[in-house]
């Protein structure tokens, strides 16, 4: 478990995180979202004491990362692509880190087939690819097979398959009760790998829920109808906090109320209906939606302006 309370960190007059207060629970993924600049990287970095929080506190496991005695046995760091010693080959890299901490060679071995590697283990890690050097960095948050992970970005560079393999791999390892947090700019990803989510805009808090509320919010109760008796369908529906907007001559776009009290109602009065579906939005439109007062560099529109908040049908994209 990962507790951050009131965590703040500035840097001169920058508030990079303006008291932060989350938990971020195990046995399931966790995703970490928000704009450039919000402050993922800088909560992670202070979670791995690579940073001292200005105020507040966050702890792993309940203990601070410093007072670890082989931290990475309690928790696994995957920064942006890691500086490693380019001359070596990936096995002596893993090596010399698990002889700090005095973990085996066979789990060096057993790493390696973990993230697939064990084909490439004796070549030299300069001439690796971003994809290889991602899944080099993750066997190595690995190595002291830790019941906490910290990814920073762990896709970037990856390709599909590589996409969805740390996709199933981070499942799986939150699936086995480990803590799982996760920070990413691809929205349409989180919302296939993660179960919980933690948004971050200027180092506030703006969102902490699951995936599934983040978009069922982010749409409300907007259901897409449509009958050949629309009109009369309208009045049947019209209510104190329901909005029933005609989108064409047979349908009506009805907010305020669920599909199920819609087709209710339309049973009970008799009006045929021929369809029913309940609009969702996107996770990445939710996710913009949701930031567009956070977002500090825009791409060319006024302040204040939406990035964009187009709403599409289809849910998870
Ligand atoms: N060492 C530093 N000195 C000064 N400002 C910093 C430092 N590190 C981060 N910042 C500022 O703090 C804010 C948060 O940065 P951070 O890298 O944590 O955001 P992020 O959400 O990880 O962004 P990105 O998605 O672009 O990586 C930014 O405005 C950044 O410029």
């Amino acid at each position: 478990m990962i507790e951050a309370r009131g965590l703040t960190k500035r840097y001169g007059s920058k508030t990079a995180v303006d008291d932060l207060t989350i938990t971020v629970q195990p046995g399931v993924v966790t995703g970490f979202l928000g704009p450039n600049g919000a402050g993922k990287s800088t909560t992670m970095r202070m979670a791995i004491g690579l940073d001292r929080p200005t105020k507040g506190t966050i702890t792993v496991n309940g203990k601070a990362y410093r007072d670890f005695a082989a931290p990475l046995c309690e928790v696994g760091v995957l920064l942006e692509a890691k500086a490693v010693h380019t001359g070596r080959s990936a096995y002596k890299h893993l090596l010399a880190v698990a002889q700090t901490h005095g973990i085996p060679r066979r789990r060096v071995d057993e790493v390696l087939g973990l993230v697939g590697l064990t084909e490439v283990a004796g070549k030299r890690v300069g001439g690796f690819s971003l994809g290889m050097g991602q899944r080099l960095g993750i066997a190595s948050a690995m190595l002291g097979d830790p019941g906490v992970l910290i990814l920073d970005e762990p896709v970037n560079g990856l390709d599909p398959e590589g996409i969805r393999w740390i996709r199933t791999l981070l499942q799986t390892l939150a699936a086995e009760g480990r803590t799982i947090f996760v920070s990413s700019h691809l929205m349409s990803e989180m919302a296939l790998t993660a179960t919980h989510l933690i948004v971050v805009g200027r180092g506030k808090l703006i969102a902490n829920t699951t995936v599934e509320d983040f978009i069922r919010q982010a749409s409300g109760d907007l259901v897409h109808v449509r009958s050949p008796e629309a009109a009369r369908l309208g009045e049947v529906l019209a209510r104190d906090g329901v909005t029933v907007t005609s989108s064409g001559l047979d349908t009506l776009d009805v907010n305020g109320l669920t599909a199920q009290q819609i087709g209710e109602a339309a049973f009970a009065a008799s009006v045929p209906v021929f369809e029913l579906t309940p609009r969702q939005v996107s996770l990445e439109d939710a996710f913009m939606d949701i930031t567009k007062d956070a977002v500090e560099y825009t791409h060319g529109q006024p302040p204040g302006q939406r990035v964009s908040a187009a709403t599409s049908t289809g849910a998870h994209a």
